[in-house]
């Protein structure tokens, strides 16, 4: 087929930075402003190219309809009590947000609390967070709109559902956090931008810094809040306050980025001569006290009792531990639970008086227990398959905790675990059913393959039973490696689609970057050494081919945001290895990406061009400062480029889009000029979502639209054939 003719595309040759004496031009630096109208009409000429690509895709139709009829099943999260009500959030199937219900009991009557969908026409404001005083008065919460990370907090009474005057607006990386007197709640916030309320929150590009906190009163303007902290000597600082589980004492954490360390003041309430607003009258800040003032390590409080903090962190210790300190006594410190010989501690809950359900990740399967808050003794090892544990709620007055489970063939289970007896017993709560996936047709398997030096990376194998590993299949290989998250089972109607009638194998490699192994795996994979996810992630797709699942012209590779620069910089490294590729959002301009929005945080992981020494490592993997022709990569066989799709989303302020334009402009110029040397017939397209963001709070219709776009685009780009 004839390659694709791509729009003209303006160069301003003129752009050159100079970095530490090193000259880098940035002909579409133009494409940063997103709403001058050469970047209008540069994103609709793209939405043109990729519809006339996408309307012969033919497998889109029955993708769509297979998607929605398997994602057409109720869907649940673990309840959990307030007061004396209960809580859950529920999906009936196919509707574009999930709602919250309350019940008196767990099998009374549920009524609808907050239904986000009487709230948009077309399903894009979304609930991003919200939470019930302790009496069970009010609930707070937090709504965005497209998809952006700013939202405007609400409160509602629970009993008559009557929404409250209360609006507080300019709130981002925000938790809602009740004080026990049900006055009012912590909250975080930026500065309102200069030019007010007409911008189209979520489409702006600027830094967001100088973030503050503050303490609502229920039934007053926001314009009365209490500003209880700020540092203006530190703009990129984040700020979260909590109130203790006991009531008695406020928590500030700060963080200045995206590694698992922060400080960690506290404030004890019966200090508060006069409470809160005590703090208005003399202007001043909550009088805190610092018990850790450095960023050496992560604190993040699991209990107490009065002055007695356990925490979880990883101080001393790369995979985890609990230690115990005495507020009167703050150089003290006991460890209650030692850090591990190979498991990660990755999460902690006290329940049921002194006791505490702890989950450990072992090589990317979650392991839980029962353990004595005190003595950190084993008393119970629960039973959990290969999967991954999430949502529990329960607290230290409950002899009951709920836990959601889910795995790649496990839609979702919800265990109750009853602590009160000497055998603590975990019955089925509800189990997520779907009609016509049968599991029986399904194999998953966990592989370790070694990757370029010699590092083991774990990878999940999901396929149809008995495949012939003849390198016949389609294939998709997904991977993230970063900001020490941790890829671990899950389910996915997408995937089982393509596994059941494409006979796609679905892999996920856990490369370095993440959080599988504790903080060395994500320390190897970040800033002088980011190059190791790379090298890992094509290490995966070379064992996938060399096993006999696939072969290039059949392997896809997806990734969002820190997924997608993976992807990114793999295509440039490696065009040869790859039939297809699919980068969500991705961040593209490792020179620039600390200049917008939240990027400042990502420097933990990525460094920053601005220091000489970080800017050698990025300018060596930037996907935008990479693209090659393949004859200049590799003379003597040179090869294309896969068929690449790069989405994003108008407001994404998470990884804005200029990052994603920027590389798409890039790859279409540089690999449609000399085509008689480097021929390129493989599609370089966008897929460019109007009203969206970074991708939380897509509703429902919009993610199987795009899934439907994205999967038969690859399906056509790897000659996938269709299994009825
Ligand atoms: O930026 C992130 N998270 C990292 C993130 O979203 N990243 C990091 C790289 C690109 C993108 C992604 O991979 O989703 O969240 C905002 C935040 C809140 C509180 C403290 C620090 C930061």
């Amino acid at each position: 087929d004839l390659p694709l003719q791509y729009p003209g595309v303006r160069r301003d040759e003129s752009v050159i930075d100079d970095y530490h004496g090193v000259k880098i031009a940035d002909p579409y630096r133009w494409l940063e402003d997103p709403d001058s109208e050469e970047t209008k009409d540069f994103v609709q000429k793209q939405v043109e190219l990729t519809q006339s690509v996408l309307k012969e895709c033919d497998m889109r139709g029955k993708l769509s309809e297979k998607i929605t009829k398997l994602f057409d099943h109720p869907r649940y999260d673990p309840p959990y009590r307030q007061g004396n009500k209960y809580f859950y959030s529920h999906n009936t199937g196919l509707q574009a947000q999930n709602v919250i219900y309350v019940q008196d009991s767990l099998d009374g009557e549920p009524e609808v609390l907050l239904d986000p969908n009487t709230l948009s026409e077309d399903g894009t404001v979304s609930l991003n967070t919200h939470s019930v005083s302790e009496d069970a008065k009010y609930v707070a919460y937090a709504l965005s709109t497209s998809g952006s990370d700013w939202v405007t907090i609400k409160v509602m009474r629970v009993e008559d559902k009557k929404i409250e005057p209360d609006t507080l607006s300019w709130v981002k990386f925000s938790g809602i956090s009740w004080t026990h007197d049900n006055k009012g709640f912590f909250y975080s916030r930026y500065p309102a931008p200069k030019e007010g309320e007409d911008i189209d929150a979520g489409t702006e590009t600027n830094a967001n810094l100088y973030h503050e906190v503050y303490y609502h009163f229920v039934g007053t303007d926001q314009s009365k809040d209490i500003l209880c902290w700020k540092d203006p000597e530190n703009p990129k600082y984040l700020f979260g306050a909590d109130v203790t589980e006991d009531g008695k004492y406020i928590i500030l954490s700060i963080t200045e980025g995206c590694d698992p360390v922060n400080k960690f003041y506290y404030c004890d309430m019966s200090a508060l001569p006069h409470g809160l607003e005590g703090l208005r009258e003399k202007n001043d800040l909550l009088p805190v006290l610092k018990l850790i003032d450095t960023f050496d390590a992560m604190y993040h409080l699991i209990a107490n009792d009065d002055n007695l903090f356990t925490f979880l962190t990883n101080k001393d210790a790369p995979k985890y531990k609990l230690v115990r300190v005495d507020l009167k006594e703050p150089t003290v410190w006991t460890d209650v639970l030692q850090e591990a010989e190979k498991d990660v501690l990755e999460s902690v809950r006290a329940v049921n008086g002194s006791q505490m359900i702890v989950s450990y990740l072992s090589d990317v399967k979650y392991v839980l227990q029962i353990r004595d808050l005190n003595s950190g003794n084993l008393l119970h090892q629960l039973p959990v398959d290969i999967g991954s544990v999430s949502g529990i709620s329960g607290r230290r007055e409950d002899s009951t905790a709920f836990f959601g489970f889910t795995s790649f063939l496990t839609p979702g289970i919800i265990y109750q675990c009853n602590l009160a007896n000497e055998i603590p017993d975990m019955k089925v709560f509800r189990e997520i059913t779907v009609p016509g996936f049968d599991r029986s047709e399904f194999q998953v398997d966990q592989v370790f393959i070694p990757s370029k030096d010699g590092t083991e990376i774990p990878m999940f194998v999901v396929a149809r039973k008995n495949i012939p590993l003849d390198g016949s299949h389609p294939c998709l290989l997904y991977g993230y490696g970063g900001f020490n998250i941790s890829i671990t089972p899950y389910f996915s109607v997408s995937r089982i689609v393509l596994t059941r009638h494409l006979g796609a194998v679905f892999c996920i490699a856990n490369i370095r970057g993440g959080g599988e192994y504790g903080e060395e795996w994500h320390k190897s994979g970040s800033l002088a050494k980011k190059q190791n996810c790379f090298d890992d992630f094509i290490s995966a797709a070379e064992y996938l081919v060399s096993a006999g699942y696939t072969q290039p012209s059949k392997l896809c590779i997806e990734g969002g945001s820190n997924g997608g620069l993976l992807v990114g910089a793999c295509i440039n490294q490696r065009p040869d290895l790859f039939g297809c590729a699919l980068a969500h959002v991705g961040v593209m301009d490792m020179l620039r990406f600390h200049k917008f929005t939240i990027g400042h945080a990502w420097t933990s992981d990525y460094g920053c061009s601005d220091k000489e020494e970080e800017f050698q490592w990025l300018i060596k993997y930037s996907p935008i400062h990479n693209v090659r022709r393949p004859w200049e990569l590799h003379a003597s066989q040179p090869h294309q480029y896969p068929s690449t799709m790069l989405l994003t989303a108008d407001h994404d302020d998470r990884v804005v889009p200029l990052h994603t334009l920027k590389l798409l402009a890039t790859l279409q110029y540089v690999l449609s000029t000399s085509l008689e040397k480097s021929p390129q017939t493989n599609p370089i397209i966008g897929r460019i979502e109007c009203k969206a963001g970074h991708g939380g709070g897509r509703p429902t219709q919009k993610m199987i639209d795009e899934a439907a776009d994205r999967y038969s685009f690859m399906a056509k780009m790897l000659d996938a054939s269709w299994i009825e």
